[in-house]
C-alpha cells in the first residue's frame, strides 16, 4: 500500500486558536498536506461523527486520505479511509476485521520491538514518537523525546513506512526524514500557526529537503 504521508496533519480543535477544525484542514489542503487524521480527543462521539463527515467531504474533494484517531466505529460511520490506533485502542487485527483489507491502519509505537509487533499484526504504517518535546499530549516516561536515533532504529527494523510525531516543525522535520521517516505528523505546527496554509507549505518544503522515501 502506497500511502502519501510526507506531511500528515493531526487535528486538535482545542489547539487551533478558536478557528474551526474545518478551516484548519482547508488551509492545510491549500498548503499541500498529504493526509489528515481527526484526533479531537476531548469531544463526544456525536461531535466527532459530525466533524468527521465534514472532514471526509473536504479530504475527498482534495483526493487525500482521511483517517480517524482511536475509534474504529467512527471511522466506519464517516467512511474514512482508515484509523490510527495506540496502546489503549482496539488491536490492529480487530480494526482490520471491521474495516477491511483496503483500510489504512496506523499504529503508534516508540520502540523497535513494538514496531515489529505492529508490523506483524498488519499495520500499514507506524506513528513513532514523541520524537521531540511536546505539550500537546501527555506521553509516558520512555515515550518522551525518543529522538531521531530511535526513528533510525525503527526504520531499519520494519518494512512499512513510519512517520515521526511530537514536537516536529519546519526546523527539525528534515532531520526526522533523514533518519529514515517517510514523513512527519504534526498537530500544533499547523493548527496553532498564524497562517496554517503557509506553515504546511514550509513543513512540506523541509520534508522535501530531506531523504523522502514515499
Ligand atoms: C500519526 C500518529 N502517530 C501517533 C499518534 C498517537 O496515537 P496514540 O498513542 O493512540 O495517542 P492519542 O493520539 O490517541 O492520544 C497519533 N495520533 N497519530
Ligand atoms: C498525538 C501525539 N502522539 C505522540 S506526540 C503527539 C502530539 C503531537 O503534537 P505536536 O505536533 O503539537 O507536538
Ligand atoms: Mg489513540
Amino acid at each position: 500500500m502506497n500511502i502519501p504521508m510526507r506531511t500528515y496533519l493531526v487535528t486538535q480543535g482545542d489547539r487551533s486558536r478558536g478557528r474551526g477544525t474545518g478551516s484548519i484542514v482547508r488551509a492545510a489542503i491549500e498548503g499541500g498536506v498529504d493526509i489528515v487524521q481527526m484526533r479531537e480527543k476531548h469531544t463526544s462521539a456525536r461531535e466527532r461523527y459530525e466533524l468527521g463527515k465534514e472532514l471526509r467531504a473536504l479530504t475527498r474533494e482534495a483526493d487525500i486520505p482521511f483517517v480517524v484517531n482511536d475509534r474504529v466505529d467512527i471511522a466506519a460511520a464517516v467512511d474514512a479511509d482508515g484509523v490510527h490506533l495506540g496502546d489503549d485502542d482496539l488491536p490492529v487485527s480487530v480494526a482490520r476485521d471491521h474495516l477491511g483489507e483496503e483500510a489504512i491502519i496506523g499504529r503508534s509505537v516508540s520502540t523497535p520491538e513494538a514496531a515489529s509487533e505492529a508490523e506483524r499484526a498488519g499495520a500499514d504504517y507506524l506513528g513513532v514518537g514523541a520524537v521531540f518535546a511536546t505539550d500537546t499530549k501527555d506521553v509516558n516516561e520512555g515515550e518522551a523525546e525518543i529522538g531521531t536515533e530511535t526513528i533510525a532504529e525503527i526504520a531499519e527494523t520494519v518494512d512499512i513506512p513510519i512517520v515521526g510525531i511530537g514536537g516536529i516543525n519546519a526546523d527539525n522535520a528534515t532531520e526526522v526524514v533523514n533518519a529514515g521517516a517517510a514523513g512527519v505528523a504534526v498537530v500544533t505546527t499547523i493548527t496553532d500557526a498564524d497562517d496554517p496554509a503557509a506553515a504546511t507549505q514550509q513543513l512540506r518544503q523541509a520534508v522535501e529537503n530531506g531523504r523522502t522515501t514515499v
